[in-house]
C-alpha cells in the first residue's frame, strides 16, 4: 500500500498527517487524514475512525474538532476519510455539484447502485474493504482496538456501517447523526439516487430500521450519542428518536443526550468530541 503524504504537523507530542492514496474501490485518488498519537504507529492503543458530515473534506473535522489533544491522551490513533469520490473526472457527472447534499462531498458511506454513481460512488467498500484494513495494518491494530463516529451524514455512516459489518468495530459513536434516512429529505435524496427509487433497498442503509433488524443486541458496550437542541436539522432531517426506540427495542444499551442551546456545528462537536474519545477507548481498554 503506497499512502502518499501531503503534509505532517506535529500536535500535542504525536504528528497530524495528510495522505493521498489511489483507492481502487472508488478508482479514483483519495485524501485522508491521519493522527498518530505521542510514540507513533506502532504506539497507537486504539484507532478511532471519523466519519465527517455534508460539504466536509478530509480537513474538516481534523482542523475544527480540537479531538488532537484527547486522542495524545488516550494514546488513540483518528483516520477521518473524505466524504466522497472528488475531481475533474466525477465533477463533470450531472448533478454532482448542483446541490451541496448530494453528490461531491454527500457520499453516505454505501456503495451506489445506480448509474452514474454506482462507478465511483463506493464510500463503503472503500472504507471496509481498502482504507481502514490498510490503516489498521499499518498500525497493528485489530477489530478489537477499532472503533466508529461520525457526524451527521457521518453519524449515519458510522452507525450503518457498525451494524452491516458486525465483528469489524469495537465500539460506536454518533454527533447529530442522520438517524432515520429513508424518512428524511437529505436520505430520501440521496437514497433515490444511489440506490434507487425501489424503497426496498433502502432499510439496509437506515441505522433505526437496521437496529430495529437486529436479531441480538450489536453493541452490548453501549452506544453513545449527542444532539444538540438548538440545531436547525434537528426536526426535520436527524430524527434521534427513531434511533431511541429501535435501541430500546431490541435492548440495545444507548446514551442519548439532549444537550440545550447547541447547534449542528463544530462548536458542538468540540464540545463533546473528548468524551466520545473516552466513549471508545473505555471499550479498547475492555
Ligand atoms: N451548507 C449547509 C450546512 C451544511 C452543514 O451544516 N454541514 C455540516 C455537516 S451536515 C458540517 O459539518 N459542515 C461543515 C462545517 O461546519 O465546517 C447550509 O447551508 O445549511
Amino acid at each position: 500500500m503506497a499512502f502518499e503524504l501531503l503534509s505532517e504537523h506535529a500536535s500535542f507530542g504525536g504528528v497530524q498527517r495528510f495522505h493521498r492514496h489511489d483507492s481502487t474501490e472508488i478508482g479514483l485518488p483519495m485524501r485522508f487524514a491521519l493522527y498518530l498519537p505521542p510514540g507513533g504507529e506502532r504506539a497507537a492503543k486504539g484507532l478511532l475512525v471519523f466519519l465527517a458530515g455534508l460539504t466536509c473534506t478530509e480537513e474538516t473535522f481534523t482542523m475544527k474538532a480540537g479531538a488532537q489533544r484527547k486522542a495524545a491522551e488516550l494514546g488513540l490513533a483518528l483516520l477521518m476519510p473524505d466524504t466522497s469520490p472528488r475531481g475533474e473526472a466525477v465533477s463533470v457527472l450531472p448533478g454532482a455539484t448542483a446541490s451541496w447534499d448530494f453528490g461531491i462531498a454527500a457520499g453516505f458511506y454505501l456503495d451506489a447502485t445506480q448509474a452514474p454513481w454506482a462507478t465511483h460512488w463506493r464510500m463503503e467498500s472503500y472504507l471496509m474493504k481498502e482504507l481502514v484494513p490498510q490503516v489498521q495494518a499499518v498500525l497493528g491494530l485489530d477489530a478489537a482496538r477499532t472503533g466508529i463516529a461520525g457526524h451527521s451524514m457521518g453519524g449515519h455512516g458510522a452507525l450503518t456501517l457498525a451494524l452491516r459489518h458486525p465483528g469489524t468495530f469495537a465500539s460506536v459513536s454518533a454527533i447529530a447523526p442522520i438517524a432515520a434516512p429513508s424518512r428524511c429529505p437529505w436520505g430520501v435524496k440521496a437514497f433515490t439516487g444511489y440506490l434507487g427509487e425501489d424503497r426496498d433497498a433502502w432499510p439496509a442503509h437506515d441505522a433505526s430500521a437496521l437496529m430495529q433488524a437486529q436479531a441480538r443486541v450489536p453493541y452490548p458496550g453501549g452506544l453513545l450519542v449527542d444532539q444538540g437542541l438548538a440545531d436547525k436539522f434537528l426536526v426535520e432531517q436527524l430524527y434521534p428518536e427513531a434511533l431511541e426506540s429501535a435501541c430500546a427495542a431490541i435492548g440495545q444499551p444507548l446514551t442519548l443526550r439532549r444537550h440545550d442551546g447547541y447547534d449542528h456545528g463544530y462548536y458542538f462537536i468540540a464540545s463533546v468530541i473528548d468524551d466520545h474519545l473516552a466513549h471508545h477507548a473505555r471499550q479498547f481498554a475492555g
